[in-house]
């Protein structure tokens, strides 16, 4: 299994180009089951998952390719695809698939809409929380599905098609508005969905859905309106850039001191976390290119965090904040709403040195002079790379070992990282 290693102490100084969303790059990429037409995505990352979620779509009857590279992009990062799903030759996601990813799940939505059943495993439990898929259920039967569980997996049906609906999710998911959006997208009559997920990539989402031929408004506000097509074809759209990896980034300057362009980012789809970052001392500036992350010498002064849905602060950036905050001036506050299990972390960088008590939802914080290396190793993907970010400013070296949470959603993490200083390499084997 690789490793990668990272002697802590140097501060990071140049550009990192911001890659394409993993959280955008998924649903998109099953939107092409919706459509017997070429789905051709530019911007995808080269991630563990984006494969996986390939070889998913293929057993439904995907044809895939890669399509020719376009401007900026290079051999490392981004990647075109062209989607095709002439024909769904299996409408059954198995749990062989399913349970090694929670959005392979998903594919639920466009298999009823397009072929009337789907039967997909339910998807398996992870470390960060019990992630229940009700809602997600709840909302195709409100459009007009039949739901069982039957071994483990959700059976749905909907033989004479789905018909619009107006319902209201009782607490915002994310997963469950993709859902929603898709199925809305080829039922019968008006779907009106109100407490809708307003993150980034539901609007990319919603966005290429458009360009394929739905009728969609207000994504991006809580209540999204869709009238039914009866058929829906090809697009070509552009992953938006990936806001969680622009706060790892941005995280890990803040950690180290130093000065860097988050190539490509867009400040507005993270505004939240930036302003905690500038609340802390860190010096954040948006450029024609992207975001300019600086920290030099000042303090990093300690934060009241808590985790909220769109446009809050992200629980996919809460990890990484918590190894800032292990350096941080005084007591840092950082409590967790979205997942109840979502702490993993804590132990780990208690390894390095870090300080943290935690307490029911709430971890605090208590900032340290100095962490020092240590073999670390997570249990998610976010948990991971946190660590990475305690280690660039311990002293000595951190072996992070279970590398393969980080190829799940961090494209180029060792070479991104390394041209802008950090001692890193992975060790494979
Ligand atoms: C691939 C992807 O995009 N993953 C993201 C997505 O996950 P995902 O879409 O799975 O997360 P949700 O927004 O659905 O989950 C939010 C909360 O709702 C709960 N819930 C969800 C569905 C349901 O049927 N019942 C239920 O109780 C969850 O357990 C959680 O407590 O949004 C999360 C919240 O921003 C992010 O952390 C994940 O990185
Ligand atoms: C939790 C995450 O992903 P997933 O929903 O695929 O587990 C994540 O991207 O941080």
């Amino acid at each position: 299994m690789d490793r990668i290693r990272i002697v802590g102490g140097h501060k990071l100084g140049g550009v990192i180009p911001i890659s394409g969303a993993k959280n955008a790059a998924l649903p998109l990429m099953i939107a092409s089951l919706l459509t017997d037409e070429t789905l051709e995505l530019h911007n995808v990352p080269r991630l563990a998952d984006v494969s996986l979620l390939l070889r998913i779509l293929s057993n439904h009857g995907v044809d895939h390719g890669i399509a020719g590279k376009r401007p900026g992009q290079t051999s490392e990062t981004g990647q075109s695809i062209r989607l095709r799903a002439r024909d769904i030759i299996d409408t059954c996601a198995p749990y062989e698939l399913v349970s090694k990813m929670r959005a392979s799940f998903w594919v639920i939505a466009p298999l009823l809409a397009r072929k009337g059943e789907a039967r997909v495993s339910l998807p398996g439990g992870c470390a960060i929380g019990t992630r229940p898929v009700d809602l997600l259920l709840m909302a195709l039967e409100k459009l007009g599905a039949e739901v069982e569980i039957d071994g483990g997996y959700a059976v749905t049906r909907a033989p004479k098609g789905l018909r619009g609906a107006e319902f209201a999710f009782p607490k915002v998911t994310v997963g469950g508005t993709h859902i929603a959006l898709m199925a809305a997208s080829l039922a019968h009559g008006t779907s009106v969905i109100d407490n809708a997920a307003r993150e980034p990539e539901v609007v990319d989402l919603a966005d290429c859905l458009v360009k394929m031929g739905a009728r969609i408004s207000g994504a991006g506000t809580s209540r999204i309106v869709v009238e039914g097509v009866a058929r829906l074809g090809g697009a070509e759209h552009n992953v938006l850039p990936d806001r969680i990896e622009t706060g790892t980034y941005a995280m890990a300057v803040a950690m180290t001191g130093g000065d860097v362009l988050l190539e490509g980012a867009r400040p507005e789809l993270l505004q939240a976390a930036l302003d905690v970052l500038s609340g802390a001392g860190v010096d954040i500036s948006s450029t024609n290119e992207g975001v300019r992350v600086r920290r030099n010498g000042a303090a990093i002064e300690a934060v009241n965090v808590t985790t909220e849905p769109f446009p809050g602060f992200p629980t996919d950036l809460q990890a990484q904040l918590m190894a800032l905050m292990t350096r941080g001036k005084g007591t840092s506050r950082i409590r967790e709403t979205i997942f109840e299990n979502r702490f993993m972390h804590v132990q780990e960088l208690a390894r390095l040195g870090a300080r943290i008590r935690l307490d029911g939802d709430t971890a605090y914080v208590d900032g340290v002079a100095r962490l020092k290396g240590a073999p670390v190793m997570a249990t998610d993907l976010r948990a991971s790379v946190s660590l990475v970010i305690a280690a660039l400013a311990a002293e000595g070296e951190t072996m992070v070992n279970r590398v393969y949470h980080l190829d799940r959603g961090f494209e180029a993490l060792e070479s991104k990282l390394g041209r802008c200083g950090a001692e890193i390499e992975r060790i494979s084997g």
